[in-house]
C-alpha cells in the first residue's frame, strides 16, 4: 500500500512559546483507518491542522499524496486542500445556511454548476440519514444531526483522506456507532480515515485500525505499525 502522508521530524511552536509538537514521524498507508490519541492538550488538534494543511509546520518534512507540502506554492493549496475532507470539533457548519446548502457548499465553491449539485448533496442526506432535514438551519438540528451534515459536507467531494476531530464528542453511544458506520463504509471505498479521539469504545470498535498516541507533542508507537503498516484486513 503506497504512502498517503509521511511526516519526518515535524516541530510545531505557537509563536514564542515551547513547542508543541516535536519530532513528529510516522507515515499513513492509503485506504488504511488510523485513530489519534492522547491526553487533553497532546496536540492532536495541532497535528490534524498539520494534515489538512491548515497549518505549516515550524519545522520536518510534511509529504502528501508524494508532494511535499510543507514549500508547496500558495495556489496550489486549494487543490489540496480539496483532496483532504475534515469534519471539525465544532462542526463549523454556516448557521444561516440549511443543511442542504452547508452540503453543497464545496461544491458551489469548487465552482460545479448548479444543475450538477442537487443529485450528489440529495446522496449525501441519504447517506447520513437526514433525507427529511435538508432545508433545516443547523441552530435547529440536533448535536448527532450537524455532526452528521458536518461529515457529508466533509466528504461530498470524494476527498482521498478524511479526518475527524473528536467526532463522537457530543454524541450519544448509539449515534457514535452510526458515525463510526459511516468511517467504516467510505473507508471500504479506499479512502483514508483518519480519527482523532479519547473514545476507547470506538477504537476497540474497528478491529484493522491502527494507533497512534500523542504524549506531550510527541507520537508514541510503541507496536511499530506506524513504519511498516500492515495491509488493511478486508473483510
Ligand atoms: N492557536 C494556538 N495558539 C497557541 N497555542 C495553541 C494554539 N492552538 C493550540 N495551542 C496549544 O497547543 C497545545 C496542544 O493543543 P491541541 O488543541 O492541539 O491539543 P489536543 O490534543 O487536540 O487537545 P484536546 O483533546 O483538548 O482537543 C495546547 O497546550 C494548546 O494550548
Amino acid at each position: 500500500m503506497a504512502n498517503i502522508v509521511q511526516f519526518e521530524n515535524v516541530g510545531l511552536r505557537y509563536g514564542t512559546g515551547p513547542e508543541t509538537l516535536s519530532d513528529v514521524s510516522f507515515t499513513l498507508a492509503a485506504g488504511a483507518f488510523y485513530f489519534l490519541t492522547g491526553a487533553s492538550g497532546a496536540g492532536k488538534t495541532s497535528l490534524l491542522k498539520l494534515l489538512y494543511l491548515a497549518r505549516r509546520p515550524t519545522r520536518g518534512v510534511i509529504r502528501l499524496f508524494g508532494e511535499d507540502a510543507v514549500t508547496l506554492p500558495r495556489k496550489r493549496l486549494p487543490g489540496f486542500r480539496r483532496r483532504i475532507g475534515v469534519v471539525f470539533q465544532d462542526f463549523r457548519l454556516v448557521p444561516h445556511l440549511s443543511a442542504y446548502d452547508n452540503i453543497a457548499l464545496p461544491l458551489r465553491i469548487a465552482g460545479m454548476p448548479e444543475s450538477e449539485i442537487e443529485a450528489p448533496v440529495r446522496e449525501m442526506l441519504a447517506w447520513v440519514g437526514l433525507t427529511e432535514r435538508g432545508r433545516a438551519k443547523p441552530p435547529t438540528l440536533s448535536g448527532g444531526e450537524q455532526q452528521r451534515i458536518a461529515i457529508a459536507r466533509a466528504v461530498i467531494g470524494r476527498p482521498e483522506i478524511l479526518v475527524a476531530d473528536e467526532p463522537t464528542g457530543n454524541v450519544d453511544p448509539a449515534m457514535a456507532e452510526r458515525l463510526l458506520h459511516l468511517f467504516e463504509s467510505l473507508n471500504r471505498l479506499g479512502t483514508t480515515i483518519v480519527v482523532a479521539t479519547h473514545d476507547f469504545h470506538l477504537i476497540n470498535r474497528v478491529g484493522h485500525a491502527q494507533m497512534m498516541r500523542l504524549d506531550n507533542g510527541r507520537i508514541s508507537d510503541p507496536t511499530g505499525l506506524l513504519r511498516h503498516p500492515p495491509r488493511r484486513v478486508e473483510e
